[in-house]
């Protein structure tokens, strides 16, 4: 596996690769690699022949300094779950190679920008645009895969590439989740263990209204999952919605096309999403 640490070096290997017609995959993640990152690897070796995957711990995606610091960053941990995957070249540049000079990035991403984590964390997807823009301007891939976990950020990618014009395939994976339903997710080896067991009301919440779709109405819905949480000292909710897969609005009404439960919560220190998708 070939280790890369800057544009120049990743060009010289996939340039090459290109030329032949190899088809290139771009698996961009912050490190800290799980079973979920590891699925996307998986299923991008189904679609072509060389895979890529950049860590990069983005500065201008985070709202949150603290959040920045305590980022976990395992490299060499990382590095062997990936060679062990079959990855052929991991990209793990340095900020300094990724932002040489101060930079003004804004782009429209439509209405759903300002919804949910873009409400939560203002400016969080003009940053993971500018990252993953970069990253496809230096890879040059011809697909690219996300996992589902990010449901918001997948629509802001695919806004991204519209926008741009960009010949790139997005594909969505689905979510890998431990065996009591948890989300995989790098923050979660913040939570303690009476975290870790109150962490578990976000899939149960989500699983209930998957569930009871047809029980009740959307507003109802919403309201029992919500009344979990209330249930739960040390767990504070962010937004649980039921909304438009779209456009992310909330939903009005059961017979929308696409319809996704999405939460957000802070159970304890450690700041949690997930979603189930309803139809
Ligand atoms: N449980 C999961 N199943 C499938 N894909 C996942 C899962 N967790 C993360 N991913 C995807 O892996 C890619 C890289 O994500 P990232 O490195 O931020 O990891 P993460 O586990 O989401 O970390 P965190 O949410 O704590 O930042 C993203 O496309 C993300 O959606
Ligand atoms: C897509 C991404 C790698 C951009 O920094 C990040 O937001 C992530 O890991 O989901
Ligand atoms: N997995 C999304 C990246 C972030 O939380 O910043």
């Amino acid at each position: 596996m070939e280790i890369l640490k800057t544009k120049i070096a990743l060009e010289t290997f996939v340039s090459p690769l290109k030329a032949i017609g190899k088809k290139v995959a771009l698996v961009p993640t912050m490190g800290a690699l799980h079973n979920g990152h590891i699925s996307l690897i998986d299923l991008a070796k189904q679609s072509a022949d060389i895979i890529i995957c950049s860590i990069f711990v983005n500065p201008t995606q985070f709202t949150d300094l603290k959040d920045l610091e305590k980022y976990p960053r395992p490299i060499e941990h990382d590095l062997e779950m990936l060679k062990n995957a079959g990855c052929d070249a991991v990209f793990m540049p340095s900020v300094d190679e990724m932002y040489p000079k101060e930079e003004h990035w804004h782009i429209d991403l439509g209405p759903a920008e300002f919804l949910l984590e873009g409400e939560f964390r203002k400016g969080h997807y003009q940053g993971v645009t500018q990252i993953v823009k970069k990253l496809f301007d230096a890879v040059k891939p011809d697909i690219a895969m996300f996992g589902q976990k990010d449901f918001q950020q997948v629509l802001m990618i695919k806004n991204m590439v519209a926008h741009f014009h960009l010949p790139i395939q997005i594909v969505t994976c689905p979510i890998i989740r431990e065996s009591d339903g948890l989300a995989m997710s790098s923050r979660n080896i913040h939570l303690l263990s009476l975290d870790r067991e109150n962490s578990l009301v976000l899939s149960k919440a989500l699983k209930f209204v998957v569930a009871h779709f047809n029980d009740n109405s959307l507003r109802k819905l919403e309201e029992s999952a919500k009344a979990l949480f209330e249930l739960i000292d040390g767990v504070e909710l962010d937004y649980f919605t039921i909304a438009n897969g779209d456009n992310l609005q909330p939903a009005q009404s059961k017979n929308e096309h696409h319809l996704v439960a999405l939460v957000a919560a802070k159970v304890g220190k450690t700041r949690l999403i997930d979603n189930m998708i309803i139809k």
